[in-house]
């Protein structure tokens, strides 16, 4: 086997120089095979207040710029271990869902044919619901830790089935979720009724709502997570509002309340060798953002899922 092409070196190249890939890392055209594919879905359409998520994609590939190689807190080094390359964007159309969610299902089960693991940025949350099919078309109904503000197990808006509010339950209706397994995290905000959370308890979803981790803490909600989970397949979904609009503002649907940006990584990192086959971070609108903040988190959320695929290789 060859050595994994890592970043470009940043001590010989400005890291501020050249066009943005992914924490700098080769284009998928540019090596053999991929363990770990870094994806953009710019896609939109699929949102109910603030559109923008279509340009999270770019933002975050321009704010990971200073991503460096190695990983102190799960001591690894994500791009030597295994080849992580950036596969580019999906191109989807942007005027039509129902055919966006088909589109983003084939070409992520074709970038995932050959074994290579996808780490996708979004765009909005309904893009969760094709990666999830192309998920558990290679590992059968799989288990869904989701970090978010919402619960996105709604049933509609205006009608349309597949938006960034459903994708959850959409996915649970399809039966490729472990209904074992199941559990949002982050929650917070009002809701349009008390059967919302009747509803999705119904579908088998675990809360551990935004003020449980301030209130029980990291390593604890860790501990809890982990028994739900045990060793089935794991698919991660990060809506980036899982943190507080001071964490990261640029979003479309912000919610006061949530997490810091280090309890989310903390949070990560305590889920290290869990059986993690793929994972989103989505709804990151930069239009929205200051100073970067949020599409600095989202690249070092993109990070630590890239490092923890790291420490699950099953090859
Ligand atoms: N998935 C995100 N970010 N938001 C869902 C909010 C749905 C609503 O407008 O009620
Ligand atoms: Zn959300
Ligand atoms: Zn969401």
């Amino acid at each position: 086997m060859t050595e994994p092409r890592g970043p470009v070196d940043s001590s010989r190249v400005p890291r501020f120089a050249g066009p943005a890939t992914f924490a700098r890392l080769p284009r998928l055209d540019e090596v053999d095979r991929a363990d770990v594919a870094v994806v953009g879905v710019p896609f939109d359409t699929g949102v109910s207040y603030r559109p923008g998520a279509r340009f999270g994609p770019s933002a975050v590939r321009e704010a990971s710029r200073l991503l460096r190689p190695y990983h102190p807190g799960l001591d690894v080094s994500p791009f030597a271990t295994q080849q992580v390359a950036d596969a580019g964007d999906i191109a989807c159309n942007p005027f039509n869902i129902n055919e966006a969610v088909e589109t983003i299902e084939e070409a992520a089960s074709a970038l995932a044919a050959d074994g290579t693991r996808l780490v996708t940025i979004g765009g909005d949350h309904t893009i969760a619901l094709p990666l999830l099919r192309a998920a558990a078309r290679l590992h059968g109904p799989i288990a869904l830790l989701h970090f978010d503000a919402h619960l996105d197990t709604w049933d509609t808006y205006f009608g349309a089935e597949y938006t960034h509010g459903t994708p959850f339950r959409r996915a649970v209706e399809e039966g490729i979720l472990d209904t074992e397994a199941l559990s949002h995290v982050g929650t917070r905000g009002p809701l349009y009724a008390k059967k919302d959370l009747d509803d999705d308890r119904r579908m088998g979803f675990g809360v551990v709502t935004s003020a449980d981790v301030m209130r029980r803490g990291v390593d604890e909600v860790v501990d809890a997570l982990r028994q739900r989970i045990g060793e089935r397949p794991l698919y991660l979904s990060i809506d980036i509002d899982v943190l507080d609009p001071a964490h990261a503002p640029g979003t479309g649907t912000p919610e006061a309340g949530g997490l810091t940006s280090r309890e989310l990584l903390e949070i990560l990192r305590g889920l290290a060798g869990a059986n993690l086959v793929g994972a989103d971070v989505v709804e990151v609108a930069p239009a929205y953002d200051h100073a970067e903040i949020t599409s600095v988190a989202a690249s070092h959320v993109a990070y630590d899922l890239v490092s923890l695929l790291a420490l699950n290789k099953t090859s």
